[in-house]
């Protein structure tokens, strides 16, 4: 392939990626109202607890650090914790109870009513990210999900209280949407801590 060829190929691959960011704009609202929710179990304690399989567990760490470690300074930290991090928990769930129940499992055992849970799945359908969605939700967490395309099983199920959505079915676009969605995310959720009377996080002892 020329130079020619390869640059053109590489005008292709960008202006594929153009429509699903523009999309975005249309998932504003959604994205406003999951921040709103997400504020308010913050400001009453609530932790939030990450999870997602393959490269979607790299997305659960990120998304964690943003939170209890924010890469803007003077930023308020706030807890949030991954499921994807021990892998001698992980390991050990998955040899007795088999893949899908590795983070319901944690979930069971670390989390409280009051937490949030949020499910990374590119394809909506991640068996295992389902079965803890599916737990956070009888545990009486708020659910969260990130997902592409139509949402597979994760929305079709409507196990999440909040489905935020990337348009495209290309799982690499979908983590790159995601990526600027769990960004906004954030920044919307220190919006609502910012603004003086709004909400400020209960510091639970
Ligand atoms: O992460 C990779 C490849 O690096 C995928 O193969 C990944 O492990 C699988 O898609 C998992 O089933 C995760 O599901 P999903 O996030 O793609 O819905």
């Amino acid at each position: 392939m020329d130079q020619t060829a390869l640059v053109a190929r590489a005008r292709e691959a960008f202006a594929r990626r153009v429509e699903p960011a523009l999309a975005l704009t249309e998932e504003a609202g959604r994205v406003a109202a999951a921040c709103h929710a997400m504020a308010e179990r913050f400001h009453d304690g609530g932790r939030l607890v990450v999870f997602g399989s393959g490269e979607a567990a790299t997305d659960a760490q990120h998304i964690a650090v943003e939170f209890v470690h924010p890469v803007i300074v003077g930023k308020r930290a706030l807890p949030a914790f991954s499921l994807t991090n021990d892998v001698a928990t992980i390991t050990g769930i998955t040899a007795v109870a088999g893949a899908e129940e590795v983070f319901a499992h944690q979930l069971r055992h670390l989390a409280t009513p009051r937490d949030m849970a949020l499910g990374v799945s590119a394809t909506g359908n991640c068996a295992d990210v389902l079965r803890a969605l599916e737990t956070a939700r009888e545990l009486g967490l708020l659910t969260l999900a990130l997902v592409g395309g139509d949402g597979g099983a994760i929305r079709a199920g409507g196990v999440a209280d909040h489905v935020l959505a990337a348009r495209s079915h290309d799982p690499r676009v979908v983590k790159e949407t995601h990526v600027t969605m769990y960004h906004v995310l954030w920044e919307l959720v220190h919006v609502f801590f910012e603004r003086p009377g709004v909400l400020t996080p209960k510091v639970v002892t």
